[in-house]
């Protein structure tokens, strides 16, 4: 399943509610000082109102001139605070929202990881968690208060005449029924603006994470294009959710011309039939403009909440993608723990269920101590017995048992404390040595640390770096070469002192004094821990206790290197050719 695919089916306004929730007190007073500030605005015609009617009958407008300044002023104040309260909710919106995210996506199972583009991801959590802002402050408050001022101000228009409150109810509602055709273009334009930015983040992600190869290829110029293209894509969209929208702005601005020329005319025949006087229709108009505001509020935060809601629609696609039960992290075992057993009874599994089977029902046993090697040629699904025991993905049948326990019965952090994972391509992350070193033990001492920089031979690299541990690696460690990220990613293995080292070997070769002394010390840790190796060395398969010969996803043998190269053909061809033409 994909991400676009994810069906999310919570309507928008909910899950807006959802993210808003923990912050209603704060929206709310910041929605109150909205109000104020509005109804100190509303009071302003009547203000008005009464200074006419003293210049009317010649007497004092100090008072009123008072209360003008009064409310204008406070006015200013009160709508600066609610600003700030509001825009302070909303960062907190999207604080939450930001923190949600980032958290399940850590959480999110391999199988999801497979199917999705990181770049996309992270175009979610940076770019659509930031329209949240908005659809917060303009979107929701505004239809609040914005709602409410334009009810109370055609309350007091309906106080003041009801007839030309009625001409001025009939040209708003023909501004909404506008609005209404508006909406769902400006959500389908926004959704797709940012689907388009999340292509963007994946198109970005994979040039960034492979630029040397980029430039190794010349593909700067088709890789320019496909970048170029997904932020033009945005960009058009973009535009025309923003030809929208201000289709939907202006209509309130019109809509206001029309009722103020239709009042106009309807009060004027009104006043000249004495039916209301000139004060009233002066007051009336004023409050056809005042009208403006509030309405534009209104159809801003209808126009708002299209882009909002699309966003969110993004936001929640991603958190419904398949991902690990929220638990907290196991203590790692303790030293003098008893190595792990490992046993696959019958395992079949593929990767979805639209691949082949990797594992056609898979079966060996490991028991605690010692080496297996795992070997057989390039697919055989070496590795994906790895990725099974480290539960990134789950068999489809069959049972796969650490200690003679099902790992599926395992509590996950569990599992994975006890295990030491080395993988092929001895990840390094951006950040000090130091950091890479202890990411799968932060408590580890410094005795230990020397201790394994030792045995990994990393202790002369440390010594020759000007700031020793803290030297920066770069991005995918880039500033480290090929043997020392696969030694670092040994060194911070078994700094988790693992009751079972699952350790993918290197196809590339190290070099030989490297090599040697990588051998002693997996010989020296399988004396204590279970080692698991997938084998790419002769000089691994010959030391370990014993072999799995693997094949199209079965087992073919099990055996020491001397009985197979007797008893397997497969084998034989492989130590023969494979081993021994990488063999120092
Ligand atoms: N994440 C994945 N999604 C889909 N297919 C995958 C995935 N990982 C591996 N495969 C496929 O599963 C098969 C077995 O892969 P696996 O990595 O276990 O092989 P291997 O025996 O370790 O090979 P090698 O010696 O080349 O590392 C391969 O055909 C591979 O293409």
């Amino acid at each position: 399943m994909s991400i676009a695919e994810t069906q999310t089916g919570t309507p928008a306004w909910r899950l807006l509610l959802g993210y808003v929730r923990p912050h209603r007190r704060s929206l709310l007073a910041g929605a109150v000082l909205s109000l104020v500030t509005g109804a100190t605005g509303l009071m302003l015609p009547l203000v008005a109102r009464g200074l006419i009617d003293d210049l009317a009958h010649d007497r004092a407008i100090t008072g009123a001139l008072l209360a003008m300044s009064a409310l204008v002023v406070t006015n200013a104040a009160v709508g600066a605070l609610g600003s700030y309260v509001l825009r302070r909710t909303a960062e907190s919106v999207v604080l939450g929202a930001r923190r949600a995210l980032s958290s399940y996506l850590l959480r999110l199972r391999i199988t999801a990881v497979d199917r999705t583009e990181p770049g996309d991801l992270m175009a979610r959590i940076t770019s659509d968690t930031t329209l949240l802002r908005t659809v917060t402050t303009e979107s929701l408050v505004g239809l609040g208060t914005g709602g409410l001022t334009l009810v109370a101000t055609i309350v007091m228009m309906g106080l003041v005449d009801p007839v030309l409150l009625g001409v001025t109810v009939a040209v708003i509602a023909g501004a909404g029924a506008v609005i209404g055709t508006i909406a769902p273009r400006i959500n389908k334009a926004s959704k797709q603006a940012q689907q388009a930015v999340g292509v963007m983040g994946a198109a970005l992600e994979r040039v960034l994470g492979a630029l040397r190869t980029v430039k190794a290829s010349g593909a700067e110029h088709r890789e320019e294009r496909a970048l170029h293209e997904a932020a033009e894509e945005s960009w058009r969209q973009s535009v025309r959710a923003a030809k929208w929208s201000a289709v939907a702005g202006n209509t309130a601005g019109l809509a206001i011309q029309i009722a103020f020329l239709t009042v106009l005319a309807v009060g004027g025949a009104r006043v000249a039939t004495g039916a209301v006087d000139v004060a009233t229709l002066v007051a009336f108009l004023l409050y056809v403009f005042f009208l403006i505001s509030p309405l534009q509020e209104v159809i801003g935060a209808v126009a708002q909440y299209q882009t909002g809601s699309a966003a969110l629609a993004r936001i929640q696609e991603a958190l419904s993608l398949p991902a690990e039960p929220p638990v907290r992290s196991a203590p790692l075992p303790s030293a003098g723990e008893p190595p792990a057993s490992v046993a696959f009874r019958d395992v079949r599994f593929r990767y979805a269920d639209d691949l082949p089977h990797v594992h056609h029902g898979v079966t060996f046993e490991v028991p605690a101590r010692g080496m297996t090697a795992f070997v057989g040629p390039s697919g055989a699904g070496k590795t994906t017995v790895f990725s099974l025991i480290e539960r990134f993905y789950d068999p489809e049948s069959g049972e796969i048992a650490l200690d003679g326990r099902n790992v599926a019965e395992w509590e996950l952090p569990r599992l994975r404390a006890a295990i030491g994972y080395v993988e092929q391509d001895a990840p390094v992350l951006s950040g000090s040595l130091r950091d890479n070193l202890l990411l799968g033990n932060p408590e580890a001492d410094d005795d230990a640390l020397a201790r394994v920089l030792k045995t990994t031979r990393l202790d002369g690299l440390v010594a020759r770096l000007p700031v020793g541990l803290d030297t920066l690696v770069g991005h995918r460690g880039t500033k480290l070469s090929g043997g020392e990220r696969q030694r670092v990613a040994i060194a911070r293995a078994l700094l988790r002192r693992p009751r079972l080292l699952l350790l993918d070997e290197a196809t590339s070769q190290l070099d030989a004094v490297n090599e040697a002394a990588l051998r002693d010390t997996v010989a020296d840790v399988a004396r204590t821990t279970t080692v698991l190796v997938v084998a790419h060395r002769l000089s691994t398969v010959t030391m370990a206790d014993r072999i799995v010969v693997m094949d199209a996803g079965q087992v073919r043998a099990v055996g020491t290197h001397r009985e197979l190269v007797t008893a397997d053909p497969l084998y034989a061809e492989l130590a023969a050719t494979q081993f021994l033409a990488a063999a120092d």
